[in-house]
Parts: structure tokens; sequence; C-alpha cells
């Protein structure tokens, strides 16, 4: 479900929510969007939520559609249940409460002093914690897991400056994921499900595990190779598995942990992701604007004229030359622009004054007609 406050952030003046077959933005969670035809209505998708495998980028991306998502506003939600998560595989809170619970009698107080003996657990304090991915997850864990007293090591190769500001300098940085596994009494994932990260951890990774180690999955399924990680808890090479992400038979193996993927589930979450995906997708349809995307460069230019055009276009030699010589024939002059490109794909925004309808028909023809061309749109200033 989509948080109420996302959905008021559509003024009902200017927005129809859920009234069309042929919508110009989806706001979305974890609904698996593979099998989804979305149309060339759909200009953007938000998802509400950090990880975007439920989505499938290469088509919307060829269909000039920019996905989004919300950097961020679960972390603090996963972070806290990991710690929550990480006290339960070390205390025996679940039975010992269940214990408790069938005590019965006046001498209730003495028979728990008599029986917590059999409940003593062990500490996270001076453990070491490895947490694989540096992130908006994984940068928080970190922080929360020193101040528990645990030593912390962090591996990301690909950790961006911004999360790199973020962390502590006193993290110390695996070498390799070898080095991190090796360490750690607890390995916690941070990552997102791509092709690259499939199996991250398999027979090889969970074997350089020391032993008795607990692992923890709060990213995605096939993150960890199923079979593996079963084999490896068979051997008690690892002593638990902790996630977010079930099946028939890590759900019913007798040293896993499985919570229904509620990492990102509570009220605060919901609605921090809600009004920051609809924030981004108005931002994005009212002035072309884009933040936050997966699959395109991120694009930003003050619209202070008065009609902008968009293009998509592939990111190919000679595009910005082959636009402006159509706009030149239609004697349109040029206030600001700007172009950006990520990986084939690219985005051209142009701001000019106002072009009449019958004018523009037949520019966006013209412009649709270049064959590397995917989308031409066009904004009014209100
Ligand atoms: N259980 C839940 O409900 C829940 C909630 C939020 C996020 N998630 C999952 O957690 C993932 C991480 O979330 P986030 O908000 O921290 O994302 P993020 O993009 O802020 O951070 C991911 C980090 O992983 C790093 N990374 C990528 N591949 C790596 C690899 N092979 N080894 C080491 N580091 C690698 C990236 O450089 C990045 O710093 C999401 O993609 C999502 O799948 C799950
Ligand atoms: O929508 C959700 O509750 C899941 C969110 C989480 O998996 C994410 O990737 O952000």
């Amino acid at each position: 479900m989509i948080a109420p406050e996302g959905i008021e952030e559509f003024p009902k003046e200017i927005y129809s929510v859920n009234k069309t077959d042929k919508p110009n933005a989806l706001l979305i969670r974890s609904q698996d969007m593979h099998k989804t035809h979305f149309g060339t209505s759909v200009l953007a998708i938000a998802r509400a939520g950090a990880g975007v495998n439920n989505i499938p980028l290469l088509e919307a991306s060829s269909n000039g559609t920019v996905v989004f998502n919300t950097p961020g506003s679960n972390a603090n939600a996963v972070k806290e249940l990991i710690i929550a998560m990480l006290i339960l595989a070390t205390r025996p809170v679940f039975s010992s409460i269940q214990w408790a619970k069938k005590l019965n009698g006046a001498d209730v107080s003495l028979q728990t002093e008599q029986g917590k003996n059999h409940f003593a657990g062990t500490e996270l304090n001076k453990k070491t914690i490895g947490i694989i991915g540096l992130g908006s997850v994984g940068s928080r864990v970190a922080r929360a897991t020193a101040d528990l007293g645990m030593r912390v090591i962090g591996y990301d190769p690909y950790i961006s400056v911004e999360h790199a500001w973020r962390l502590s300098s006193d993290i110390p940085r695996a070498r390799n994921l070898s080095e991190l596994l090796q360490k750690s009494d607890y390995v916690t994932i941070h990552i997102p499900y791509t092709e690259d990260n499939q199996d991250l951890i398999a027979t090889n990774e969970l074997s350089e595990m020391k032993d008795g180690a607990i692992l923890l999955n709060y990213s995605r399924w096939g993150i960890v190779n199923e079979q593996a990680v079963i084999d490896a808890l068979d051997s008690h090479k690892i002593a638990q598995y902790i996630t977010d992400f079930s099946s028939e038979r890590v759900i019913n193996h007798a040293n896993t942990i499985v919570t229904p993927h509620i990492g990102g589930t509570t009220l605060e979450a919901e609605i921090n992701g809600a009004i920051m995906a609809a924030q981004t997708l108005r931002k994005y349809l009212e002035t072309g604007n884009i933040v936050n995307s997966v699959n395109f460069p991120t694009v930003e230019m003050a619209f202070d004229s008065n009609f902008r055009i968009t293009l998509i276009h592939q990111n190919v030699p000679n595009m910005v030359g082959k636009i402006t010589t159509i706009l030149a024939r239609y004697n349109i002059n040029i206030d600001n622009m700007i172009n950006r490109s990520r990986e084939k794909i690219a985005y051209t925004m142009i701001d000019t004054d106002i072009i009449t309808e019958e004018v523009f028909f037949d520019l966006k023809t013209e412009l649709g007609n270049i064959p590397e061309v995917i989308r031409v749109r066009e904004i009014r200033k209100n």
C-alpha cells in the first residue's frame, strides 16, 4: 500500500489518481512489474523504496520511461530491525518468553529466578560485524553497531562520495570480500540485487566465514544462494541465517529466523517513501527535471521560460546538432539547454518561448522522426 500522505502530494485540481487505464505515471512499492506491459503513456515509474529489481529497467529505458526510487527513505527502519535481529540471534529472547508464559502459581517470581540460567545469551559488545554494502542502510548499521561496542568492518568497492562522507573514518574497510568474511562473527548484507550480485554469497564465500558465524540478509532473495546456505546450516558451518526473504526450505530450517519482508515496513518509512516518490514524480511531470533516477542521468535546469521541450534519445554523437538544426528551421530561439547521458540513454531539455499547439505538433513529429529519438514531450509553464 502507498501511504496516503504520498497520494496527497498530487493536488486533485491537477491530477487524477487511479482513474485512468492510460496512466502518465505509476507509483509502486514491491509489486513485480516484469510481466506488466506498461504502455507508452507511462512517462515515469516511482518506486517508494530502495530496491528496483521488481522493475524491468532496460525495457523502461527503451520505452523512454524514467524509473525513480527513494534512496534512504526506509534506511532507518532497516537499521533498527537489524539491531533487533542481532539481539534475537544472540540472546534467547523468544524461547525465554515462551517458557515464562507457561509459568503459573504464586511463586512465578521464584520460578523465573531459578529457570533463568537456561537462557544465558552472549553479547554483541566486542564481536566483529562485517557489513557488505555501505550505502544508506549499511552506513547506518555501521554507526549503530559501532555504538553498541561492536568491531565493525565494511566492504563496498562502489561506495558513493555521499555515503563515504557519512561513514565514520573509524570504520575500517576490508580490502576484499574474503577478508570481511574471514574476520566477522556476524555478516550483514546491504546491497542491491543485480545480475553481478546474484549468488554473491554461495558455497565458497560461506566456507570462508568463521565457524559458527551468523549471516543476515535484509537485502534481497538471490544475493545468497539458497542451497549453499542450507548446506552451511546443516553442516553447522554457520550457526544461523536471519533473513527478510523466505522460501519453504529456509523458513522450516531450525536455525533460521525469517521475517516477512518487513525491513522497510514502519509507518515513518512508508510515509517518507511515498512522499519522496510523489515529489520526485511531480518534479519530473511538471518540469522534466530528473533526480533519483536509476536508469536516467540526473538532469536539473531552472524552468524560467514559458515552454520546455524534453527529448529522450540514444546516447550517440551529434544528437544535439540534429535537434537544434530542426529547431532552427522552425525559427525557435533557445533560451536555455541541457544535455546529459547515462550509459546508452541521453536526455536533452530545451527552454524557449511559447510554441503554439499546431506548430509544436509538426515540430514534435519531425523531432520524433530522428531515428535515435525515443520520446519528445512538451511542458507548458502554468
Ligand atoms: N528488507 C527491506 O525491506 C529492505 C529495505 C530497504 C532496502 N532493502 C534492500 O537493501 C538494498 C540496499 O539498500 P540501501 O538503501 O542501502 O541502498 P544504497 O544504494 O544506498 O546502498 C547500496 C550499497 O551497496 C553497494 N554495493 C553494490 N554492490 C556491492 C557489492 N557487490 N559489494 C559491496 N557493496 C556493494 C553500493 O556501492 C552502495 O553503496 C536495496 O537495494 C534493497 O534491495 C531492503
Ligand atoms: O516496499 C516495501 O515494503 C519493501 C521495501 C524494500 O524492500 C526496499 O527495497 O526499499
